[in-house]
């Protein structure tokens, strides 16, 4: 059994650099780019049609040549995914030494984490991982977990996080409050009450847990 610890990454101001320009790093790009990574370097002698897109675009930096050592330089984190093994294996190797975190798409073992299957909804963020065992297994639960929590959570959490601000500063006794954002975080029909603003529906359930 392999173990991981799940974290969430802050990504912002990070330089992130990929090796490698086929489908896998195309999918590990569109991955760091949806989680708010502002630098991202692909090196690859080629690139996908979007990935040539996103470059263009300036979304991207680009370094039109095969690896090696220097690409790396000032990178808090790196992606092997190149289809040559022995390729991500220098990338690998070459970060271990100069102590940035990697990941290499075709063996998990060389590197320093994995990319679990995420389904993003706002703030809300689900992420699956057998590590490694089955992506796909890690797929076919994602869609599962898509499929029950819709497009609307990004709405509830957005509100429930609003509700939460406004609990601290006006609910000073401590586990009043808890019990308030518990609630409001289990309220069978949450999307019933969107028109209600939070003010109200703060109102309303400090009402709910009076004694
Ligand atoms: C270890 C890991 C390292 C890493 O890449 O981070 C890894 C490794 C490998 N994947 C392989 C194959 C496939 N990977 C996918 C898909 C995804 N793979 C992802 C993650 C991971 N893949 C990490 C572990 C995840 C975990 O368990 O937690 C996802 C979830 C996230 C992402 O890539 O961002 C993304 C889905 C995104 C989405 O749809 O949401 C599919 C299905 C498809 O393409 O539809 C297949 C084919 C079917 C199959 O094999 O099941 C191969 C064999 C390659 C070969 O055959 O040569 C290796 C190499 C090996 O196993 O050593
Ligand atoms: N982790 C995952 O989710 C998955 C991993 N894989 C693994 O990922 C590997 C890559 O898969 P694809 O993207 O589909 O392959 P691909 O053939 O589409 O892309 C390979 C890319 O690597 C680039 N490349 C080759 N040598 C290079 C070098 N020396 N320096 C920089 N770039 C170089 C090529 O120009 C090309 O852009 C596969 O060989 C497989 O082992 C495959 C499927 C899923």
């Amino acid at each position: 059994m392999n173990g991981y610890y799940p974290i969430m990454l802050q990504l912002r101001g990070k330089r992130c650099v990929v090796v490698g320009g086929g489908s896998v790093a195309e999918r590990k790009v569109a991955g760091l780019l949806e989680a708010g990574a502002d630098s991202v370097t692909v090196v690859s002698p080629a690139l996908t049609e979007r990935l040539e897109r996103l470059a263009a675009a300036g979304e991207i930096g680009y370094v039109r040549k095969r690896y090696a050592e220097p690409d790396i330089n000032g990178a808090a984190l790196v992606i092997a995914a190149t289809d040559d093994p022995q390729v991500n294996g220098r990338v690998a190797a070459d970060a271990g030494r100069a102590g940035i975190w990697v990941a290499t798409a075709d063996d998990a073992a060389r590197g320093d984490f994995i990319n679990p299957a995420v389904v993003r909804r706002g703030d809300l963020m689900i992420a699956v991982s057998a590590a490694g065992a089955s992506p796909s297994l890690a797929v076919r639960i994602k869609r599962e977990l898509e499929e029950k929590y819709g497009p609307e959570y990004a709405g509830y959490t957005r509100r429930l996080g609003e509700l939460r601000k406004l609990a601290l500063e006006k609910v000073a006794d401590e586990s009043r409050r808890r019990d308030v954002l518990r609630m409001a975080a289990e309220e069978e029909e949450p999307f019933k009450e969107a028109g209600e603003s939070v003010e109200r529906w703060l109102e309303r359930l400090l009402k709910l847990t009076e004694r």
